[in-house]
């Protein structure tokens, strides 16, 4: 379990992480979400102890990172799949991690499996994709076998196949029990792999909650229909007081009612349908509306 309580940090005049408070449970993957510059790698880091908070803590299954006994046995990160010496083979740099540790190299070997690098293990890191260095640097936070793992930004650049690999990954640690702090800054990624989020701006939090409850929140569904007989459909949806629909290219989108019910009263009237489909709102939109007041960086408008 992973405890921030007033996290703050300031760089100068600039605030990076702005009273933060948040919990990260055992068991779930919960995505760290939030706009560039929100301030999601300057907390991974004061979690890892790599950087000194102003204010406030952030605790370790209840203790500081200063104080663990066996850091790289209790939270292991992946903060920047790049940081590796270049003309290492992937178990050199592992072993060099494991022996500055006390961890074997039965252990390396282990990790190595782990992630599908057994193969190219006696590669040089440096020629290494950025998918493959990423599970690299997965194996890298695996060694010590720890109950935390953060990863910042685990996906980033990697191709479908990497994605979905690691999304898996992501999950089977968490059902092997352990918490799983993964940062990005792209919803729709996490909308799939998270089972909680936590959303921040301008280091400031913005929501804590399940994907599944943030998504309900987010979005609004709505029901397109199309019918020879609009006028009388739309004339039947309002004796509902609930029930609103417009008029949108050509078809009718109702607000407030399911496509059955809506089937079902078409029926009972007599009335021909052409088209009758569930939207989704766009997560994205309702991420990008919720997180607006808060990116450091917009675009100029055309
Ligand atoms: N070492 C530093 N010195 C000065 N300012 C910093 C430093 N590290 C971060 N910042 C500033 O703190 C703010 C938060 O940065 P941080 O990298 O934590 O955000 P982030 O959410 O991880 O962003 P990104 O998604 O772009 O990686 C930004 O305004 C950044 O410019």
């Amino acid at each position: 379990m992973i405890e921030a309580a007033g996290l703050t940090k300031h760089y100068g005049p600039t605030v990076a992480v702005d009273d933060l408070s948040f919990t990260v449970e055992a068991g779930r993957v919960t995505g760290f979400l939030g706009p560039n510059g929100a301030g999601k790698s300057t907390t991974m880091r004061m979690i890892l102890g790599l950087d000194t908070p102003n204010k406030g803590q952030a605790l370790i299954d209840g203790k500081r990172y200063s104080e663990l006994k066996r850091p790289l046995g209790t939270v292991g990160a992946l903060l920047d799949a790049k940081w590796v010496h270049p003309n290492r083979s992937a178990r050199s740099h592992l072993r060099w991690l494991a022996k500055s540790n006390h961890i074997s190299d039965k252990r390396v070997d282990e990790v190595l499996e782990m992630v599908g690098l057994t193969a190219v293990a006696k590669r040089n890191a440096g020629g290494f994709s950025l998918g493959m260095a990423q599970r690299l640097g997965i194996a890298g936070a695996l060694l010590g076998d720890p109950k935390v793992l953060l990863f910042d930004e685990p996906v980033n650049g990697l191709d479908p196949e990497g994605i979905v690999w690691i999304r898996q990954f992501m999950h089977r640690l968490a059902a092997d029990g352990r918490t799983v702090l993964v940062s990005s800054h792209l919803l729709s990624e996490m909308a799939q792999t998270a089972h909680e989020l936590i959303v921040i701006g301008k280091g400031k939090l913005i929501a804590q909650t399940s994907t599944e409850q943030f998504i309900k929140d987010a979005t609004e569904d709505n029901v397109r229909v199309r019918s020879p007989h609009a006028v009388k459909l739309r004339e039947l949806l309002a004796g509902s007081a609930t029930v609103t629909s417009d008029e949108v290219d050509g078809a009718l989108v109702v607000h407030g009612l399911d496509p059955a019910s809506i089937g079902d009263l078409a029926a009972a009237n007599g009335i021909v349908l052409h088209e009758l489909s569930p939207q989704r709102g766009s997560l994205e939109a309702a991420f990008m509306q919720l997180t607006k007041e808060s990116v450091e960086y917009h675009a100029a408008e055309s």
